[in-house]
């Protein structure tokens, strides 16, 4: 896969990715943004065969050499479906494969490894292979910052809150820690302070909070203004803190010459909605609510008689009552893939029912568009509660699950009533400070130069 090309200076950026949810694709584009600016850099990114096939594939920057790593499981394993095997294993291989595949472009480019920027998640391997290479080490968390504190702060909400019998404490909030005030424990994501605190992935995740600050930069996806308390703290915490998003903004495909994938033709059938009417929904790529709450969604929609468009794979469209697509043929859609960013910027969209993961978050707050949040896992729920409670740019679910009432009076209270209007005040302001963060003289522009000169500079 790696593509021929002879740049002809010598720096050489490792980009090593975590293969899993929705973190590979942003730090593609991340990428495709240095390599542009740094045209005699070869960038050669890592990531597993599944991982890199599931990245639209557009034209990159020459300079980029795409390669395909082990997925970490050993011949002839056969996984049980739990999604955190898969993880764990990637995890557990991960140094050795890096090592060993950032050795072979290094002789493959002719170039020696001056630095190496990674998903977060993956502090062990990088810090590992950057001082045995005697590269420097750039990280990238791919969530917020509100779940970035959560882990640069394990410790001490541990301290505060204890880690047994949690469970009486659920509803206080995170007041000791700056910015998370609205934060209740509850929303922590799980290895926090409950859940499986010892599994491999809760253990690297707390210690990926140690690690951070020896990196020579820490960059997210998202803008200073959003977060302005946790700006301020981790610029002190971190050698060196970047916001350099929304990147929704600055890569989208409408914002490019790139094709609009849309294999559905959703962007025509919203172009005959009226202005705000329509309900998006979406659970990313890798969180889908239980079969019986799937069934509530459709259910809420026909009595709501709220048209939509409904991002669902295809392996569940089987839990939609009998009937559904056919009585709703007028009224919506539902579609294995949608081209979320183009439809969430229509000025027929009403509102985004969502998971919570951070990059439909920021691409919400990117569009302007309200949201209704049904947290599963990780960090959906800081992310649904900054919504609700810190932005006040949507709402958590009534019932906290999908109920047909619920889901319809949830419906209604962000569409129609007095509440959803102020939702929606607030959503276009936030859209309009993320404009600003990437125009040429917005925060995000100028932390994005920051970005290149740490990659470029040996
Ligand atoms: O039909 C679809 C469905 C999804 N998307 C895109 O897919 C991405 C989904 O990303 P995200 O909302 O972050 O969800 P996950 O795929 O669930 O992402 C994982 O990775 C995120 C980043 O670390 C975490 O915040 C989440 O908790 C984790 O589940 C977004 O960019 C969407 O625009 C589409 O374009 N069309």
């Amino acid at each position: 896969m790696a593509k021929p090309s002879e740049p002809n200076r010598d720096s050489h950026v490792a980009v090593l990715a975590f293969p899993f949810g929705t973190h590979a694709a942003p730090l593609l584009a991340v990428t495709c943004r240095l390599a542009t600016a740094a045209p005699s850099t070869v960038f050669s990114f890592f990531n597993t065969a599944r991982s890199n096939s599931s990245l639209l594939s557009s034209d990159l920057p020459a300079n980029i050499r795409v390669h395909n790593v082990s997925d970490g499981v050993p011949e002839g394993f056969m996984l049980t479906g739990n999604p955190q095997e898969a993880v764990e294993l990637f995890l557990e291989a991960a140094p050795e494969i890096f090592r060993r595949e950032i050795k072979a472009a290094e002789t493959e480019v002719g170039r020696k490894v001056k630095c190496i920027l990674t998903d977060a998640f993956l502090w062990f391997a990088a810090e590992t292979a950057a001082a045995e290479m005697k590269a420097s080490w750039i990280a990238y968390y791919g969530g917020g910052a509100n779940s970035l504190t959560a882990h640069i702060y394990t410790d001490v909400i541990r301290e505060n809150v204890g880690v047994k019998e949690v469970g009486g404490r659920m509803e206080e909030t995170l007041g000791f820690i700056s910015g998370m005030g609205k934060i209740r424990v509850k929303d922590t994501p799980e290895g926090v302070v409950f859940g499986n605190l010892d599994s491999v992935f809760s253990k690297t995740l707390h210690q990926m909070g140690r690690a951070l600050p020896r990196a020579k930069a820490v960059f997210i996806n998202s803008f200073e203004e959003l977060d302005p308390t946790f700006t301020n703290d981790f610029s002190s915490k971190f050698k060196r803190y970047l916001n350099i998003g929304p990147l929704a903004l600055l890569s989208s495909p409408s914002q490019t010459s790139t094709l609009v994938h849309d294999p559905h033709d959703c962007l025509a059938w919203i172009e005959k909605r009226s202005p705000a009417s329509v309900a998006y929904i979406a659970f990313g790529r890798v969180a889908t609510p239980p079969p019986g709450e799937l069934g509530a969604i459709a259910q809420g929609l026909e009595s709501g008689k709220v048209p939509f468009v409904w991002s669902l794979q295809e392996k569940n469209m089987v839990h939609l009552p009998k009937g559904f697509l056919d009585r709703t043929r007028e009224q919506g859609m539902v579609v294995p893939w949608a081209p979320q960013v183009e439809l969430l910027n229509h000025e027929a969209m009403g509102v985004f029912v969502s998971h919570g993961g951070w990059n439909s978050v920021l691409e919400s707050v990117s569009a302007g568009v309200p949201m209704i949040c049904r947290p599963i896992f990780g960090d959906h729920a800081v992310n649904a509660r900054s919504v609700e409670a810190v932005w006040e740019i949507g709402m958590t679910i009534i019932n906290g699950v999908f109920t047909k009432d619920g889901f319809k009076e949830s419906l209604d209270r962000v569409l129609v009533q007095d509440d959803g209007k102020k939702m929606k005040v607030n959503a276009k302001k936030l859209k309009e400070l993320a404009q600003e963060a990437v125009t040429t003289k917005g925060s995000s522009f100028e932390n994005f130069a920051g970005l290149l000169d740490e990659v470029v500079k040996v």
